[in-house]
């Protein structure tokens, strides 16, 4: 798991590196600078000089300070008015260092800047010019100065860094659409050698740290970036939202305080059968504790190695998952499929008797049960061993399903709710206050909007002042609301339960798989949830281990991925987990 941060955790972070003397705000924006100038040569080696330098006394210099032999690199460092602005200074220094011609602008006051990035902006201006750009509102000569760099119709610029607005951007842009559309197109184009590469330094400018949303919404902008530098830890708005799209890549790079940090560490631990588990019981002492939760979930644990626990098929739980009518099974079947090939020892498919012999037609190692109502239901659940439900897949929204809904939620099992399970709960206030510890909403955004109106009013709102209400924000409330786990689905998938605890499914970057926004993928993610669920996996580690294997499986297939291939990739996901 990568811990997210919001912008004032990591401010809190910042502070109590620096207060234990273990560092100082110049030595850290100094790191921060070096950190986005390696970033920068990691991601682009042909920036890297090959041409060997003479060796003196003192010790050779990086690789990449050593520019390529009759070619000076061009970079264009745009610098805001805070701390953000203070790294572009840093690594407009240190490309000079490596040879590259820098033009530097500062959208900001000099004599404002905060003490470091002073610092900084002086140490710069001992080597190179600062032109300044009309502050708050660039004139027609800056924009045309800027944009004309930048769209490399005469100049050979390779690379704009923007270093304008980090952590600390609080209203919306109005006044650098110039600039912004310049850099859009540059990073939209891809334009490489005809044009440059912008590199955001920290966040991309305009996007709030929190949300991930771009403050002001479509009244504000925001660079996009092809490699965005972070600090020490990736915050919420870098996969949140915008966020996840506002860049081709993240690279988060340590500034050497994580040791002296307050903050609360998932470690990974073994036990005593040799089972990889995630220790939360680590001391905190930040105040918040959740504050710190909300992550990536990857790397989690798999497979037992404990003979004792592969005695029986019912030793791995036994899941229910129950069906609509005639022609309207598929959903559940595949919901099915994915329970048994994530481990549940057995699934049973329940569903009206008219659809037996169709279900019976296409299932196998999933068994089959007649539940023509909610009194068959509460029979079939006599069987205790039965520990996991998933309703909603294709279930329908009669008044029969609606009965089933509140069987189910009355036998107090692990239960999924999804799909049509969801639109009964939002039609039925008395049946949504069934809703139990034990239960795992899966609600896409429209789902959320009908289950959660009043929370999903809040995050449509425009985003007019940062930081904005976001996902986490929303899906943590909806959590205590719904008293249950909530998976709150998308590229950026948040996961919550009612004690705070959330995390981030995030299939952006390097991990996004576009393909999986295909038909029925939602029913085998009901289907892994329940199935870990039998597997005895509490409702929010089933919903995060479920949401995580269920990105991978979609990964692995690639494009041309169907919802069937879904189930059929995790073999080979979990087999790679155990390397
Ligand atoms: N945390 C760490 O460990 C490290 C952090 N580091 C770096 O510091 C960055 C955070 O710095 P930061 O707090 O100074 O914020 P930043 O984003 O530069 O801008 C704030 C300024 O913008 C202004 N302003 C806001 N909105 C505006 C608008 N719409 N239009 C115009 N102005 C606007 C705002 O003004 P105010 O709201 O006060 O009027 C304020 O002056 C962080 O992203 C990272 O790059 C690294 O150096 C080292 C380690
Ligand atoms: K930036």
């Amino acid at each position: 798991m990568t811990e997210l941060l919001t912008a004032a955790q990591m401010r809190a972070v910042e502070h109590s590196a620096i207060e234990s003397g273990a560092v100082t705000g110049l030595e850290l924006m100094e790191r921060a600078g070096q950190g986005v100038v390696d970033a920068i040569f990691a991601q682009w080696p042909e920036f890297v000089g090959s041409a060997d330098v003479e060796r003196g006394p003192a010790p050779a210099p990086p690789r990449y300070l050593r520019p390529e032999e009759g070619r000076t690199r061009r970079a264009v460092v745009l610098c805001g008015p805070g701390n953000n602005g203070g790294d572009g200074f840093v690594v407009a220094r240190l490309l000079r260092e490596a040879g590259w011609a820098v033009e530097v602008f500062l959208y900001g006051d000099a004599e404002a800047l905060p003490p470091d990035a002073r610092v900084n902006y002086e140490r710069w201006a001992e080597v190179g010019a600062v032109q300044r750009l009309c502050f708050p509102k660039p004139s027609e000569d800056d924009e045309e100065k800027v944009s004309h760099l930048l769209r490399g119709a005469t100049t050979d610029v390779t690379l704009c860094v923007d270093a304008l607005f980090g952590t600390g951007l609080t209203r919306p842009l109005f006044g650098l659409k110039d600039f912004f559309d310049a850099c859009y197109l540059a990073y939209a184009a891809n334009l490489g050698d005809d044009g440059p590469y912008v590199v955001a330094v920290d966040l991309p400018s305009g996007l709030c740290a929190d949300s991930g949303r771009i403050i002001g919404d479509d009244l504000g902008l925001a660079v996009g970036a092809h490699l965005t530098v972070t600090f020490a830890f990736a915050k919420h708005g870098h996969v949140l939202s915008s966020g996840g799209v506002s860049a081709a890549r993240l690279v988060t790079v340590p500034l050497g305080i994580d040791r002296s940090l307050p903050y609360r560490v998932l470690h990974h631990k073994r036990n005593e059968n040799g089972t990889l588990y995630i220790d939360h019981s680590t001391t905190v002492k930040m105040a918040e504790r959740q504050w710190f939760e909300a992550g990536y979930v990857s790397d989690l644990p798999w497979t037992s190695k404990d003979p004792r626990e592969a005695s029986h098929k019912y030793s791995h739980g036994h899941a229910l998952i129950l069906s609509g009518g005639v022609g309207k099974g598929g959903a559940a079947r595949m919901a099915a499929r994915g329970a048994l090939r994530i481990g549940a020892g057995a699934v049973t498919v329940g569903c009206p008797p008219s659809a037996l012999i169709e279900n019976a037609a296409q299932l196998n190692a999933v068994m089959l049960r007649r539940v023509p109502g909610a009194d068959a239901l509460s029979e079939v659940l006599t069987d205790k061993r039965i520990n996991a439900l998933c309703l909603g897949p294709g279930l329908g929204t009669g008044a029969r399903e609606a009965d089933l809904v509140r069987a189910a939620l009355t036998a107090g099992r692990g239960l999924v709710l999804d799909a049509d399970a969801l639109t009964l709960l939002s039609q039925d206030a008395d049946l949504f206050a069934l809703l139990h510890n034990k239960c795992v909403l899966t609600p896409h955004g429209g789902e959320f909007a009908r289950l959660f109106p009043g929370i999903a009013e809040k995050l449509d709102a425009p985003a007019l002042t940062g930081p904005a209400y976001s996902k986490v924000d929303a899906a943590r409330a909806a959590a205590q609301q719904a008293g249950c786990t909530v998976l709150f689905k998308g590229p950026d998938t948040v996961i919550a339960d009612p004690s705070g605890r959330c995390s981030v499914n995030a299939a952006v970057y390097d991990r996004s798989a576009p393909w999986l926004a295909t038909a029925g993928a939602g029913d085998v993610l009901a289907g892994f949830i329940t199935g870990l669920m039998a597997r005895g996996f509490a409702p929010m580690h089933a919903a995060e281990v479920g949401a995580w294997l269920h990105v991978e499986c979609a990964r692995a297939f690639g494009p041309g991925l169907i919802a069937e291939d879904l189930p059929e990739a995790l073999p080979g996901v979990l087999r790679d987990l155990e390397k």
